[in-house]
């Protein structure tokens, strides 16, 4: 048995706003959390194989990316200020059609490197190219949810459903159980309804969630609308979706009645603050969906609508932006920032059960933050000072189902030169230069 000792730091547990512990000990042995406690109160560190001196140190549930395209990282700064069809259709489809399953491995390795650097354990992914992300996870260590894209009005429709089958065939519950699968139909307006009838038959025969794109515009609204005289939800509603365990990301232009069923039958809502004010597509009524007791996890979209992968920034933004447009500043408080973007978004994706607590019997996903520097300085509030102040860099060590990925800030399973140099190359080719 493997068996590592977290001491010293002041435990963040999340399982409740007053569930914080000083000086505590977190006791992990073969990837669960055995022991949370004060002190002194685990078995001694005698027969530990690692120990981590953690003082002056946060120890919380690692961030959960709860929607991104990981392999964007190879469109950074390749595409913007534009609307999201514009974008879409006029930059970024062209440059995605030329990506091969080496460049997404090395995008998505990229993406797992910016992701542990700044705290991030698990993410929520969409692309194309699957198995070569589930590589990249299984090599970083980092955990993920994956799902294959799907745009059921290319011709390519009917492959990517049988590469999904693939996907959920080959690595569902692989990578010591780390991957887990759903499927991805991109949107309504790119999946039209006899096509997601196919993703339910295949979500029905492999008890597999579905994560898709909805009502992240008010052009995609309309379309809908007058395609099929119901709003984006409902159609999907009316079409069965939410039979299945559904993840919808960005929710941004909806009803009330919308709102309605979202808190009623999706497993969880994706909100992606900073891609929805960089395409400029809306604010979703994130405040409005808790009230109603949705379930929103935090996500940040790909890196070339973000344009990077910071979590705490993230979480930071989605808070600061519900209470401007509420003009209340009471809506989404610091600590339930944290949730969104811990337990929240692994209940997201379905687990909650392993992951987004530091509680016995979890998968040990913890980061350590230093709280030692000065914009940490003082301490009125801890939980304030990690929502609105911490940095990415303030991360010093990150432990991933039971292995440390990260310690002290230098990343153990990547080799950071290689894989920038690798996206360097394969970004200026991509892009024709
Ligand atoms: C078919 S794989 C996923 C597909 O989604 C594209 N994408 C990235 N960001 C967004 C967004 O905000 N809305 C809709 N689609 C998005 C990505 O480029 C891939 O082509
Ligand atoms: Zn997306």
């Amino acid at each position: 048995m493997n068996k590592l000792l977290i001491r010293g730091a002041t435990i963040l547990t999340m399982e409740g706003p007053d569930a914080i512990i000083d000086t505590g000990e977190i006791l992990i042995e073969d990837g669960w959390i055995t022991h949370v406690g004060l002190p002194g109160s685990a078995s001694g560190s005698f027969d530990m194989d690692e120990v981590i001196e953690a003082d002056g140190q946060v120890a919380m549930p690692g961030f959960i990316n709860c929607h991104t395209h990981a392999a964007m990282t190879l469109l950074r700064g390749y595409a913007d200020d534009l609307p999201l069809m514009k974008w879409l259709s006029e930059k970024i489809w062209p440059f995605e059609g030329r990506m091969t399953g080496e460049d997404i491995y090395w995008g998505t390795m990229l993406a797992c490197l910016e992701m542990i650097k700044s705290g991030t354990t698990c993410f929520g992914d969409m692309y194309d190219h699957m198995h070569d992300v589930a590589r990249a996870v299984e090599n970083t260590g980092m955990r993920a949810m994956l799902s294959r894209g799907m745009i059921g009005v290319l011709p390519t429709g009917e492959k990517a459903l049988a590469d999904a089958e693939e996907l959920a065939k080959n690595w569902n519950g692989k990578a010591d159980g780390r991957i887990t699968v759903m499927l991805g139909p991109h949107a309504p307006y790119t999946c039209p309804p006899e096509y997601l009838d196919k993703v339910m038959n295949l979500a029905a025969k492999f008890k597999l969630g579905i994560n898709i794109h909805v009502a992240e515009t008010l052009a995609e609204v309309e379309e809908i609308k007058k395609q099929y005289g119901k709003t984006p939800v409902q159609h999907l509603d009316s079409l069965g979706l939410f039979k299945f365990p559904v993840l919808a990301a960005h929710c941004v232009h909806l009803d009330e009645q919308d709102m309605e069923i979202l808190a009623q039958k999706a497993m969880g809502i994706a909100y992606n603050p900073q891609s929805n004010m960089k395409l400029a597509s809306g604010i979703a009524p994130v405040a409005r969906l808790l009230e109603l007791g949705a379930t929103v996890g935090i996500g940040t979209d790909g890196t070339a609508s973000n344009n990077n992968l910071d979590m705490l920034e993230e979480l930071r933004t989605g808070s600061y932006l519900q209470k401007v447009s509420t003009m209340n500043p009471e809506v989404i408080p610091a600590y339930r920032a944290l949730q969104m973007a811990t337990i929240d978004g692994a209940l997201c994706m379905g687990l909650g059960d392993r992951v987004g607590l530091i509680k016995e019997g979890m998968r040990a996903d913890i980061i350590l933050i230093d709280t030692t520097e000065p914009h940490m300085c003082p301490r009125h509030n801890l939980v304030a000072n990690i929502a609105y102040a911490a940095n990415a860099s303030d991360v010093r060590t990150v432990i991933i189902d039971g292995k440390v990925v990260m310690l002290d800030r230098v990343v153990l399973t990547i080799d950071e030169e290689r894989v920038m140099y690798e996206v360097r190359e394969r970004a200026e080719r991509l892009a024709g230069k």
